[in-house]
Order: C-alpha cells, then sequence, then structure tokens
C-alpha cells in the first residue's frame, strides 16, 4: 500500500524581477514584472508503506519544494497527491498528526529554553497522553544519546545535539511518515554516524516511512535502497541504488596490484586515478575492462586485481553536471499583484 502518491506535480513561483538603473527600479514602482521559477515542473512518485527512499538532486532542484509540498505547507501550481490518503494542502487536522517533516536547516525547538519545553509543547500541541510522552522522550533520548541534554537552553548545544534534539521533537507523536530534509547537514562524522545509525534502527523497528533529502551519499548509502533522483524539477530516475551506478557510469575502477615492472604506458587503457606502485587504478570504459584485463596479463606480472564500480557520489555529481537547462522560465510576466501567497503560508507553523 502506497504512503505517497504523486502524479504530475507542479509548482511554480512568481519572483519579483528587479530591474537595473534607476529610472527602471522608478518605472517598477508603477508596473512590477515577475519572473516565473519551474521549482517543480513534472513529478510522479509512490512511496510504499515502511519504504525508506532517498530523494536526491543537486541544488535547487526542487526536493524541499516537492517536501513542503508534501506536507500541505504550499499549495501545488497543478497535479494531484495523496499522502497517507490525506491530500495535503487541505491542511486537515488528522493529517498533521500523522507525519512530521525535519528540516535541517531550520529549528524548530525554541532557541532560548532546554528541549524538554519544546517537547512539553508538542505533548499539548499533538495531545499526547503524558505516559506516553514520558516514555518515549525516555526512550528517545537515551537512542540518541541526549538525556542528560534536554534541560539544557538549546543554543547552549552542539550542532549535532541540536539535530538529535529536532528529530526526537519530529518523533514524539508517533509520526507514520517522516520527511528529511538534509537532517545530517553541518554535521560532523561521528553526528552524522550517530543519526544515521539512529534512523536505520528506529526506522526498521518502527516500519516508519522515510522520504530522505541530502547531499551527503554516506547517508544515502547506509540508509537506502531505492532513490527517486530529481533534477530541475523533473524525475530523472527511480529505482534501486544500484542501479544508479549501473545506468549512469560509463566507466567502471580497475584497480592492479603488478607483481614486476609496470607498463609505462597505461594511460592508454583510460585515467590513472591512483599511481603508487606496486598498485594503480585506472577508470576504464565499460565495455573495455575485459579487453584492458586480458591485455595488461598478457603484457605484465600481476599478483592481484579488482574491478570495482565508482563511487555512487561520484557518479551522482557527473549526473547532475550533465543537465544544465535553467529551471527560471525565460517568461518574464508583467503582474498586477504581489507573489507569495504561498510564502506567508510557509510562515504558519505546521505544527499547529
Ligand atoms: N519561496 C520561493 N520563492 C521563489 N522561488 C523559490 C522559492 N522556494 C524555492 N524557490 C526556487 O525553486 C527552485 C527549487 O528550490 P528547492 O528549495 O525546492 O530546491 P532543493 O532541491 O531543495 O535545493 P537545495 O538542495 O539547495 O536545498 C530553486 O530555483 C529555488 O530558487
Amino acid at each position: 500500500m502506497n504512503a505517497v502518491d504523486v502524479r504530475g506535480l507542479k509548482k511554480q513561483y512568481r519572483v519579483y524581477q528587479k530591474k537595473e538603473g534607476l529610472l527602471a527600479s522608478v518605472g517598477g514602482l508603477f508596473r512590477r514584472s515577475y519572473r516565473t521559477v519551474n521549482a517543480v515542473r513534472e513529478v510522479s512518485l509512490t512511496v510504499e508503506k515502511g519504504e525508506l527512499v532517498a530523494f536526491l538532486g543537486p541544488n535547487g532542484a526542487g526536493k524541499t519544494t516537492t517536501l513542503k509540498l508534501l506536507s500541505g505547507l504550499i499549495y501545488p501550481t497543478g497535479g494531484e497527491a495523496t499522502v497517507l490518503g490525506h491530500v495535503p494542502w487541505k491542511r486537515e487536522v488528522a493529517f498533521r498528526r500523522r507525519f512530521s517533516l525535519v528540516m535541517g536547516q531550520k529549528n524548530q525547538l525554541w532557541w532560548d529554553l532546554p528541549a524538554q519545553e519544546s517537547f512539553r509543547l508538542h505533548r499539548e500541541i499533538y495531545r499526547i497522553p503524558t505516559q506516553d510522552f514520558d516514555r518515549r522522550v525516555d526512550e528517545l533520548t537515551a537512542m540518541l544519546e541526549v538525556r542528560e541534554l534536554i534541560g539544557q537552553p538549546v543554543r547552549e548545544l552542539s550542532l549535532g545535539e541540536r539535530m538529535r534534539m529536532e528529530l526526537i521533537a519530529a518523533l514524539l507523536h508517533s509520526p507514520e511518515l517522516l520527511l528529511l530534509d538534509e537532517p545530517t547537514i553541518g554535521l560532523d562524522v561521528i553526528s552524522q554516524r550517530k543519526v544515521q545509525e539512529f534512523l536505520k534502527h528506529y526506522q526498521s523497528e518502527r516500519k516508519l516511512t522515510v522520504l530522505l533529502t541530502s547531499h551527503y551519499m554516506k547517508d544515502v548509502e547506509a540508509l537506502c535502497k531505492r532513490a527517486i533522483v530529481i533534477n530541475k524539477g523533473v524525475i530523472k530516475h527511480d529505482g534501486p541504488i544500484a542501479d544508479i551506478v549501473d545506468r549512469f557510469s560509463k566507466h567502471k575502477v580497475v584497480e592492479v596490484l603488478f607483481g614486476g615492472p609496470i607498463p609505462g604506458d597505461l594511460s592508454r587503457y583510460g585515467t590513472l586515478l591512483e599511481a603508487t606502485p606496486p598498485r594503480v587504478k585506472i577508470e576504464v570504459e565499460r565495455a573495455d575492462v575485459a579487453r584492458v584485463l586480458s591485455d595488461l596479463l598478457d603484457r605484465a606480472q600481476i599478483d592481484d586485481v579488482s574491478v570495482n564500480e565508482r563511487p555512487l557520489e561520484d557518479v551522482i555529481a557527473e549526473l547532475f553536471a550533465s543537465d544544465d537547462r535553467p529551471n527560471d522560465a525565460a517568461d518574464v510576466l508583467p503582474s498586477d499583484g504581489p507573489p507569495g501567497a504561498d510564502d506567508a503560508r510557509l510562515a504558519l507553523s505546521r505544527d499547529g
């Protein structure tokens, strides 16, 4: 059964286009021009209940906008979506009790108060019975190793500790769906790993549905089997993570441990990635791997050889770099009204 079902979702923003020069600026007071930004052009996807799916894309691809649409924070320009059986932008209370959105770049905890005060506020908002609340705070603070910090003002916590508190706040009401927008952004490696381990454990135990955006491929590899890749507001790939490397990487990495003299012309086989004799790494075209190996075996003494896929991170970076279509619609539309009824709505709390 699907937790998320999205068909042809679109979101355009109209952005005020300030003209250069004094005269044009004065003219702009009377006649404003707007530019249309296609943040989400065409998104169709489904996520099954209990799945943990990565939602990947370069900066400005439309990930956050999609998550905001799925949380009902903003209205779409077109298309349909049901999330846990609800149309998100109807903002039904019953829906809001069933999901959580965590944005790594935004705070939902009170900055000057200890996290436990924000947790209590959540208890009131979501009407969590006191016993359940106490048990969940206990359990989550223990799992995320922040129990002794919940009485300390949030502003005094490290970024990693704060992020873990954010996760606790998001999970107190036991949501069925967790939308995670860059939950490990800016965290050091140890905090990143703690968050990853927690999410992995918690998700598999609770069969929580998770849609995760992250620029850290380590998160993605550690947590997700499936990835949806978006670029310029359009879905580019939806399938197993392993398929991304298969489908988009034209190369493999051949690592050779030489047992004798190393041929001097290895670059004829591909790009030399590393040469620390007697070990050499060469990036070779997929179709050429067998030929290169047999040629090397003929010409040199080889003690060991391995053929590996390129790191997911490199493949994704290359995939994003290869699509340069701008996502601004070229049309600059004169308009009679200001944009951004949506933006005002964004200021509303999602938790209310
Ligand atoms: N409120 C807004 N008003 C105008 N344009 C917006 C607004 N929000 C997003 N955009 C534009 O929509 C496009 C998609 O933005 P979005 O934040 O969804 O991207 P993203 O994939 O989350 O990027 P990142 O990885 O950098 O967070 C960008 O070009 C962005 O500038």
